[in-house]
Formats: C-alpha cells, structure tokens, sequence
C-alpha cells in the first residue's frame, strides 16, 4: 500500500480542538464537513480499509479515555460501557490489541479489566506484555515478575536440573516471591546460600552452618558476611533517615544489602503539585505512576493562567521532566525519548511483528499525546491512524470518528469482518 500524502488543511487550527473551537460553536458544523473530506470516516470508508487489510496482519492500537470512554469532569468516573468492553473484548479475539494511555497502567486495567489485551501506561512509558514476548525487542527496561506459568515452569525445571534462583533481594524475601522447596536459593546478591546438607560435601567449609528448616530438612547455609550484620543495621538506620526526607525514596532490608530505592521520587513533585492545587478550587493532581497530571477541567477560567504559571514555575526546578497540554490537563512526564508512537512500534516488535511487510497497524486516540503514534504509523509507511473528534482540528491521521459511540461502531464492524474472513477461511 501507498501511504498517501497528508492533505494540507485550508484551515488554520490549533492541535487541541476542544480549546480552539471552544466559543465558536456556530462554524463547527461547516468546518467539520470540510475537515472530513480530509480526514474521512473510518465507518464510511470501511470498505476501503477492508480491501487494504485483506490477507494482512491488522495490529489494533487505542487510546482510552476520549477514545473508548467520554471525557467527563471526574477523571476517577471515565468508565467504559458495558458494550464498549465487550467490543474491545471482541477485537482483541481477531487481533493482536493495545491500549496506550497517559493513565497508569494499573488504572487502565480497572477500568477495561480484559485480559485478551496488552496494557501500555504512562503514556507508554510502563507496557506488560506476555514473557514469551521477551524474545524480541529491546530487553533494556524489561522486567518480568513471576505468575502461576512462571512458577510452573521453574518447578519443572527443578525436577530435570539442580537449579538455583541468585538474587540482590534477601533470601526470604526471593523464597517468599518464588515459594518453590525443589531449587536452592541464594539472596544478598550470592552472599546468602542455603542448600541442602550433602553439599557439606564439597567445596568451602569455612563460612557454612548446618541447620534445620522450618520443614525439618537439613540444610547447609553459606554466609560469607554474616560479621558484617551489625554495620549493615546501622548503615540501615542512617539511610533510612536520610531517604526519610526525600519524598518517595526508600530503603529495602536485602538482609546482608541494602536497596535505597528512587524510583518514586517524583512523589516530591506530586507533593509540591497537590499544595499548588489545594489552592485553587476544581484544580487537582492525579497520579499516573511515570507521569503526573494536573486536571482543569474543573477550574474557572480566570483562574486557569494563574495554575499553569505555578505549575510551569515549580517544574523549572525539575529540568529532567516536561509539560505536555491534553484536554484540559497538563502532563508532566519525564524527558526521555520515548511517547505513544515510540511504545507502538516496540509493541509491534515485541509481539513479533518487527519488519513484517504485512503488518498493518490501526490507532484510534483523541488527545495531543496521540499524534505520536499516528506519526509512527506515517513512517512506517503502511496502517491506518484514526482520529477521534467531535471538531475539526489539526492531525497527522489520516480517517476519523466522531466520538465514543462511533469507535465503538468501528471495532464491532471490525471484528464482525474479521469473524467473516475466518469463517470463510
Ligand atoms: O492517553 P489517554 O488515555 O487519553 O489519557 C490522557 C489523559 O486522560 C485523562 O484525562 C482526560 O479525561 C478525563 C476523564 O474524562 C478528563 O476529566 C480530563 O479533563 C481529560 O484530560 C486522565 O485523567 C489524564 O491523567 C491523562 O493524562
């Protein structure tokens, strides 16, 4: 497929157009029919995608709130329909299905709560993908942790190989995650081993003790720094005052380590945002775990600017984080080089699909945030980026839906399409 130029629209429109037409409702209605013979329905030009998708591998993209739930003033009450679950339900049987949102991962998954479907948070930044998947892309910022299939498989391993679990956590604390009595465990990062007692057998006897489990097993456990204990406690004490003073700093106990975690010190940010909000009425501050957003929807205009400048005058302190503008929000998200378009093609790759010239990827998303992924689609030269608006507005996608109602519509044609192909086939 050609992927065709981008029309350069006659209208000179801002990107989000929930602001820009705010007081202009009366030219809506003509702009809008201008604005569709640019962007076309994706329902009224369904049978052009379908004859595009034919035989390809369609890869489904949505955004969730303004896409697959109505924006509404309490961003804690942005449910999805019962029939727009069992939609996405749907599509996610015929294709491989994301959702990507500036929420937190967590949140999306309470308000979907599918589990046919990946999760992408954070504006992308935070995805969950199945483990087998860990065979493709780029491993740098992956972590797994352990559910029922993992444990089945390590169990099953322990049965054929002697296997052991090395870990920087305490040894109890891996034993208590892991729970497997047919594998030994090493925690302190190697400096805490405990194995079974004919292991007195071999190697250096110096640093082991033998004792009994819990379970009535004798055991042999190797501890090299077990002198060290007292000097870890009073390190341990000292961090432990020092992390108290900075918001979302913490220290973990890894028995003959320590971990001065610092993942959550954006905690002093949000702190520091909630005290500028609590002044201003309707003003709030919500969590999405990578990034923060701050809500004023729900804030009189006059008071709007005074916000934005406290906002934009406390984050000159944080230089490596940045203000985004969605509707009626601001988001704060770390600068990295990484938004929608970026958590889309690692998505793709990470689900197999990398350099597959059959792949045909679809987003569907309201918001600023989104025109990262329509443009990745437009690089990638091959997809369908589909925008959601009620009014005209300046996009990279090339089709549109109106609204909620009409996503919903286009997934159940699609999936009822795709239903069709396989039942032919
Ligand atoms: O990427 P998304 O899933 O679209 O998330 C973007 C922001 O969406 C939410 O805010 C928007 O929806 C709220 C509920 O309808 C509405 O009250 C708010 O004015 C909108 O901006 C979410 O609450 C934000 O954290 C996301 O950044």
């Amino acid at each position: 497929m050609v992927y065709p130029q981008l029309p350069s629209g006659p209208l000179n429109m801002e990107s989000n157009s929930e602001e820009s037409f705010h007081d202009n409702e009366d030219v809506i209605d003509d702009f809008y029919d201008i604005w569709l013979k640019n962007h076309p329905s994706a329902l009224s030009s369904f049978e052009e995608i379908k004859s595009v998708a034919h035989e390809k591998q369609m890869v489904v993209f949505l955004d969730y709130d303004g896409t697959l739930s109505p924006i509404v003033n309490n961003p804690d009450q942005a449910f999805m329909s019962t029939e727009m679950r069992s939609a996405v339900r749907e599509i996610g049987e015929h294709f491989p299905t994301a959702i990507i949102s500036g929420r937190s991962r967590d949140k999306v998954f309470q308000f979907v709560r599918l589990n046919n479907i990946y999760y992408a948070g954070s504006h992308g930044m935070d995805i969950s993908t199945p483990s087998v998947s860990l065979n493709y892309g780029n491993h740098k910022h992956q972590t797994r942790t352990i559910d029922e299939k993992m444990r089945s498989a390590v169990r099953e391993i322990g049965e054929h190989f002697p296997t052991a679990i090395i870990s920087g956590r305490s040894r109890d604390k891996v034993f208590q995650f892991v729970r497997l009595n047919n594998i030994y465990y090493a925690g302190s990062h190697g400096m805490d081993i405990s194995t079974p007692s004919v292991s007195l057998n071999y190697g250096n006897h110096e640093h082991q003790t033998r004792t009994i489990d819990e379970k009535g097993n004798d055991v042999v456990n190797f501890c090299p720094v077990r002198d060290f204990l007292p000097r870890i406690q009073t390190i341990k004490d000292k961090l432990e005052k020092i992390a108290k003073d900075i918001k979302g700093a913490s220290v973990e106990d890894n028995k003959f380590c320590l971990s001065v975690h610092f993942r959550c010190v954006n905690e002093e940010i949000k702190d520091k945002l909630e005290k500028i909000a609590k002044d201003i009425k309707g003003a709030s501050v919500e969590d999405n775990k990578f990034c923060l957003s701050v809500h004023f929807r729900c804030v009189n205009e006059e008071n709007v600017g005074k916000l934005k400048e406290m906002v934009e005058s406390t984050m000159e302190f944080y230089n490596d984080f940045r203000i985004t503008e969605g509707k009626k929000v601001m988001e704060i998200r770390p600068i990295i080089n990484w938004d929608k378009g970026r958590a889309l093609q690692y998505l793709l790759d990470t689900l197999g699909f990398e350099n597959s010239s059959n792949v045909l990827p679809i987003y569907i998303g309201d918001d600023k945030t989104d025109e990262d992924a329509f443009k990745m689609i437009k690089s990638i030269g091959r997809g369908f980026p589909v925008a959601v608006s009620t009014t005209p507005k300046e996009t990279e996608a090339l089709y549109s839906l109106r609204d909620p109602t009409e996503v919903m519509s286009f997934l159940i044609l699609l999936a009822k399409w795709k239903m069709g192909c396989t039942l032919v086939n």
